[in-house]
Order: C-alpha cells, then sequence, then structure tokens
C-alpha cells in the first residue's frame, strides 16, 4: 500500500516573512498520519521555513537545485546546501523550468543522477501540451520523459522517487484533467516504469497528480487506483491546502 503525499508547489511566491506565516498557519492545519505533506518553496524561503515547521510532520522541498557539486555557477544551488539547510525533496523537471529555463532531458537526468547521489527525495515533473494531447501522442511523449529522466539511475533509487504527472494545459489555467484522464497516463506511467524496472518499483514508486487540484476535486482524484496524491500550486498557499491535505475527510 502507498503512502499519499500532498507536496505544495509554492513556485516564485512568498517573501521569506510572508513564508514563515504562512507557514506557521498551515502547520496545525496539516497534520495527517495518512499522508506525507511536503511544502517545496523558493530557495530564499528553505531555511526559515525548515526552521517553522521542525518537529512537525512536514517536509521541506526545493523547486529546483543544480546538478554540479560546487564551484563558478553564479545564482545556482548544489544538491549539499540544500541537504545541509534541511531539504529532503527536490522538484525537478517541472514544465515551467522546462518552457522558461530550457530545462532539456539530459539536464533533467543530471539533476535526478545528482540529487539521488545526496540522498534528497526527487519530484519529477512529466506532462504533455495541449497541442500533444490533441494530437494524441501524450502517452509516448510521457514514456520519453520517463525513460530519459530516469536513465543511469539503478531500480532501487528509482523506487524511492516520486513522479508528478502534470499536463501542461491544466497547470494554474483552473481546467483540470478529470480523474479518468489523470489515471489513464499514471497508469501508463506505472506500466512504463513496470517495463524497466520491474512489478516491485512500480507497485512502489509514488505518481502524483499536478494541475488545479483544489479542495473540490482532491478526493476525486486521489481515489484513482494509480494516483497517489497531489502536487499542488495555487492552492497550496492558501488554508485550502490543508482541504486537500484531508482530502478524504
Ligand atoms: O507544481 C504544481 C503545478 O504546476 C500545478 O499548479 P496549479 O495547482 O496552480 O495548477
Amino acid at each position: 500500500m502507498r503512502k499519499k503525499m500532498v507536496a505544495g508547489n509554492w513556485k516564485m511566491n512568498m517573501t521569506p516573512s510572508g513564508a514563515v506565516k504562512l507557514a506557521e498557519e498551515l502547520k496545525p492545519m496539516v497534520k495527517n498520519d495518512d499522508v506525507d505533506v511536503v511544502f517545496c518553496v523558493p530557495a530564499i524561503d528553505i531555511v526559515p521555513v525548515v526552521n517553522e515547521v521542525k518537529d512537525t510532520n512536514i517536509k521541506v522541498g526545493a523547486e529546483n537545485m543544480f546538478y554540479e557539486e560546487k564551484g563558478a555557477y553564479t545564482g545556482e544551488l548544489s544538491p549539499e546546501m540544500l541537504v545541509d539547510a534541511g531539504v529532503s525533496y527536490v522538484i525537478i523537471g517541472h514544465s515551467e523550468r522546462r518552457q522558461y529555463f530550457h530545462e532539456t532531458d539530459e539536464i533533467i537526468n543530471k539533476k535526478m543522477r545528482k540529487a539521488i547521489e545526496h540522498k534528497l527525495l526527487p519530484i519529477l515533473c512529466c506532462g504533455e501540451s495541449l497541442e500533444q494531447r490533441e494530437s494524441g501522442v501524450t502517452l509516448e511523449f510521457i514514456k520519453k520523459q520517463i525513460v530519459n529522466a530516469f536513465k543511469y539511475i539503478p531500480p532501487e533509487k528509482v523506487i524511492n522517487c516520486i513522479i508528478a504527472y502534470e499536463p501542461i494545459w491544466a497547470i494554474g489555467t483552473g481546467r483540470v484533467a478529470t480523474a479518468e484522464q489523470a489515471q489513464e497516463v499514471c497508469a501508463a506511467i506505472r506500466t512504463n516504469i513496470r517495463d524497466i524496472y520491474g512489478a516491485v518499483v512500480a507497485e512502489r514508486i509514488r505518481i502524483l497528480y499536478g494541475g488545479s487540484v483544489n479542495a473540490g476535486n482532491a478526493n476525486h482524484i486521489f481515489s484513482m487506483p494509480d494516483i497517489d496524491g497531489g502536487l499542488v500550486g495555487g492552492a497550496s498557499l492558501k488554508p485550502e491546502f490543508a482541504k486537500i491535505v484531508h482530502y478524504d475527510k
């Protein structure tokens, strides 16, 4: 039985003081032993948020990291810095980073390998554009993203990674994929994982859905057999996030 996960992706929102306030407000509301709760926060908010949520059930994630150990990479953060700051998870390959920062599958694979080397748990994002969905290439495109992201990573490491299926057309648009559409793709991702890494890894790896998840649709989406929770953008910045964490109440 896979434990559910609800991860908030705060994106480029929240100043350090605002982040502390939000974390303080949410922390008593998101206690749920049946769900892993993660706040993925902007780099500058990591240290204050880690501080604010220590001794709670909340883990902190980064929204990005670089794939080199250290050196002359102005503006970047290394995995060692994240680990030392108290980060447990890192989002890798979000569609916004693929789109605005030109992250390729090759870059994403390097980041995946480096995160795992440092025992950070990657939340790998994949998802198709509206054009791809309409031309019927969704499953094929996502398979390629998955295969490329996990290249050279052994099954015993893949098993602990998280995959987030986020159709680009459903992100921040209010246009949510139906639970059945999300299930279809998440099931296909699990089949891809089974074909490459075997049944044990496929049964254990967690696959989240992301894209306009809110308090009203979380229960239906998370009840799908291959969907193990959500990666939540907009609604993670509000008390509504706690309702998503308690989706089955
Ligand atoms: O990482 C989160 C996703 O991009 C979803 O964002 P959203 O919930 O605002 O649609």
